[in-house]
C-alpha cells in the first residue's frame, strides 16, 4: 500500500487480510439463495446446517438477509446482544459444532426494521466475515435474501471459492426467479452446488394422497435444462411451520421430511466430493 494511503484504505486493507485469512480455514462455503421469497431459503439453510453439524462438521451459519432476518428465529435465538471478546464478535454457540450469526437475533430488536442502503450492507457483511471469532470451519453457510441484489454480490465478491445452493418452489413464477439466479451465479463466476425444490407436493395427513399444491417436479426440469446438479426435494410439511416458529430444527420432527433433508445433505456432501 502506497504512503498516501488514508486511514481507510488501511482499515479497509486490513479487513481485507483478516477476512482472507479466516477464509483460508473454511473448507466450504455455501450461499443458499433463491429467486423469489417465502420459497424456504432460510429453513434450507438452517436445517442444512443442523443437519451437517449433526454429523459432526464444524458449521458457521451466517445470514447476511439485512431486511428480513429470519435465522435468529428459526433458532430460536432473538435478542441475544453482541458478545465481543478482545475486538471479536462471538457468534452463538447453537450446538457443540454450529456456531451462528445473525444480525437481528444479536444486535436490533427482534421487530426493528434496519433501514440500511447498500454500502451499509456491504460494510455489515465484510465485518460478519472479518470481525466474527468463527474459529476454522468445515462448512460456512450464509442465508441471503431473495434475488440478486447487494447481498448475493457482496458474498460473491467478497468469498472466493463461494458455491451457490439454490432453492426453489416447483411453480413457474418461482422458477422464472431462479433462471435468473442461475444466470446471476454464471455472470459472477459463482459456481452452483445444486438446486433444491421446496414445497413439492403436500402429503396429507388424513388419507395420505399426494397434492401438488405448487405444482411439483418444475425444479428437477430447471435443474436438468441448466445442467445443475438436483439435490433433492421437500414436501409441503406443516410440521416444517410448526418446528420453525418454535425455533426448533427439522430434525426433530418425525415426518418423513426429515428423512428427505437428510438425503438433500448427503448428496449435496457427494457433490462437493466430486
Ligand atoms: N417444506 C415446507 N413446508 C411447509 N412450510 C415451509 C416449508 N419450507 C418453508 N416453510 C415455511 O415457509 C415460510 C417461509 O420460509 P423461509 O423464511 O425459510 O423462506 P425464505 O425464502 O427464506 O423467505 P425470505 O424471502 O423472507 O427470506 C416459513 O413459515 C417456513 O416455516
Amino acid at each position: 500500500m502506497s504512503c498516501n494511503a488514508t486511514a481507510k484504505d488501511r482499515d479497509f486493507e486490513a479487513q481485507r487480510q483478516k477476512i482472507e485469512q479466516f477464509l483460508q480455514t473454511v473448507d466450504h462455503k455455501l450461499l443458499v439463495m433463491s429467486g423469489k421469497g417465502g420459497v424456504g431459503k432460510s429453513t434450507v439453510a438452517t436445517n442444512l446446517a443442523v443437519f451437517l453439524s449433526n454429523q459432526g462438521y464444524c458449521v458457521g451459519l451466517l445470514d447476511v438477509d439485512v431486511h428480513g432476518p429470519s435465522i435468529a428465529g428459526l433458532l430460536g435465538l432473538t435478542g441475544l446482544g453482541l458478545n465481543v471478546i478482545e475486538n471479536r464478535i462471538q457468534p452463538y454457540q447453537y450446538a457443540e459444532n454450529l456456531k451462528v450469526m445473525s444480525i437481528q437475533g444479536f444486535l436490533g430488536q427482534p421487530d426493528a426494521p434496519l433501514i440500511w442502503r447498500g454500502p451499509m450492507k456491504i460494510g455489515i457483511i465484510r465485518q460478519f466475515l472479518g470481525d466474527v471469532d468463527w474459529g476454522p470451519l468445515d462448512f460456512l453457510i450464509i442465508d441471503s435474501p431473495p434475488g440478486t441484489g447487494d447481498e448475493p454480490l457482496t458474498v460473491a465478491q467478497t468469498i472466493p471459492g463461494c458455491q451457490a445452493v439454490i432453492v426453489t418452489t416447483p411453480q413457474e413464477i418461482a422458477l422464472a426467479d431462479v433462471r435468473k439466479s442461475i444466470q446471476f451465479c454464471r455472470q459472477v463466476k459463482m459456481p452452483v452446488l445444486g438446486l433444491i425444490e421446496n414445497m413439492s407436493g403436500f402429503i396429507c395427513p388424513d388419507c395420505g394422497s399426494t397434492h401438488a399444491i405448487f405444482k411439483s417436479g418444475g425444479g428437477e426440469k430447471t435443474a436438468a435444462d441448466w445442467n445443475i446438479p438436483f439435490l433433492g426435494k421437500l414436501p409441503i410439511d406443516p410440521g416444517v411451520v410448526t418446528a420453525g416458529d418454535a425455533g426448533r430444527a427439522i430434525d426433530s420432527l418425525t415426518s418423513h421430511t426429515k428423512e428427505e433433508m437428510q438425503q438433500i445433505v448427503e448428496r449435496m456432501i457427494r457433490q462437493l466430493q466430486n
